[in-house]
C-alpha cells in the first residue's frame, strides 16, 4: 500500500490502520459495516476523512467518544492516532449493534488500542463526560447536540463531519441550542465541512 503520503499519520500509525481495513474488508462480507461500493475507496473515503475529524481539533488529551461508530468510524481511526500519539488515553466508542460492537471490540483487541466500546443507546448510556464528542453519518445536527449535551464534560467540544447542507442544519439546529462554531472545509470533499461546536446550551 502506498497512501502513507496522502495521510497525516506516522508509519506505525498507517501499518496499524491497514490491520484495520484488512478486518474492516474482512468482517463487511457478514456483517454491512461500510457499503460494498465504497470499498474499492476505503482509504479516501472513509481512512483519510477520519483522519481529517482527529487533525481538525487539537490538544485532545482527555475523553474522546465517539457515538454510532458503526465500522469503527472515525472511531477506530482516532483510537489508533491517540495509540502513537497520546499513549494512556482513553477512546470509548458507543454503538448500539451488538454485531458491529463485537466487530470494534475485535479489532481494539487486535490492534492493542485503548479503546473502550459501549454496546448502548446514546441516550441511554450513562453521560461519559468527554472532552471531545464526534459522530459521523449518525443524524442531524440538531439531535447530534442532544448527545453531546449528555456526554461531553463543561467546557467540552464535539467535532462532526457534515456534507454540503451543513449551513442548513447549523441553522435549523440554532432554533433549540445556543453554540459556539468553528468551520473547517473538508479536504475530502470541497462542499463538506467539519463542524468544531464549543458553548452547547439549550436556549
Ligand atoms: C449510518 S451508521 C454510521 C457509522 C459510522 N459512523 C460511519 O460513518 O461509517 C450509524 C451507526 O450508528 C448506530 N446508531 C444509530 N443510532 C444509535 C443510537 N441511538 N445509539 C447507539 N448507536 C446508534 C447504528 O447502529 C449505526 O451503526
Amino acid at each position: 500500500m502506498s497512501e502513507t503520503y496522502k495521510l497525516d499519520v506516522s508509519r506505525e500509525t498507517f501499518d496499524d490502520l491497514e490491520r484495520y481495513v484488512t478486518l474492516l474488508k474482512k468482517w463487511t462480507k457478514r456483517i454491512n459495516l461500510i457499503s460494498a461500493a465504497t470499498i474499492p475507496v476505503i482509504w479516501d473515503r472513509h481512512v483519510r476523512d477520519s483522519v481529517q475529524v482527529y487533525r481538525s481539533i487539537s490538544g485532545s488529551e482527555g475523553i474522546w467518544l465517539d457515538v454510532g461508530s458503526g465500522g469503527g468510524l472515525p472511531g477506530i481511526v482516532l483510537a489508533t492516532i491517540r495509540k502513537h500519539e497520546a499513549p494512556g488515553v482513553k477512546t470509548v466508542l458507543i454503538e448500539s449493534d451488538l454485531r458491529k460492537a463485537t466487530f470494534l471490540r475485535a479489532v481494539s483487541r487486535e490492534l492493542d488500542l485503548k479503546a473502550e466500546v459501549i454496546s448502548e443507546r446514546i441516550e441511554v448510556a450513562d453521560p461519559v463526560g468527554a472532552s471531545v464528542i464526534s459522530a459521523r453519518a449518525l443524524g442531524p445536527l440538531e439531535a447530534l447536540l442532544g448527545f453531546a449535551e449528555r456526554h461531553l464534560a463543561p467546557g467540552g467540544h464535539a467535532v462532526f463531519p457534515k456534507g454540503e447542507t451543513w449551513q442548513k442544519e447549523v441553522d435549523n439546529a440554532r432554533k433549540t441550542w445556543r453554540f459556539d462554531l468553528d468551520v473547517v472545509q473538508s479536504e475530502t470533499d470541497k462542499k463538506a465541512a467539519i463542524l468544531i461546536i464549543g458553548g452547547i446550551a439549550r436556549v
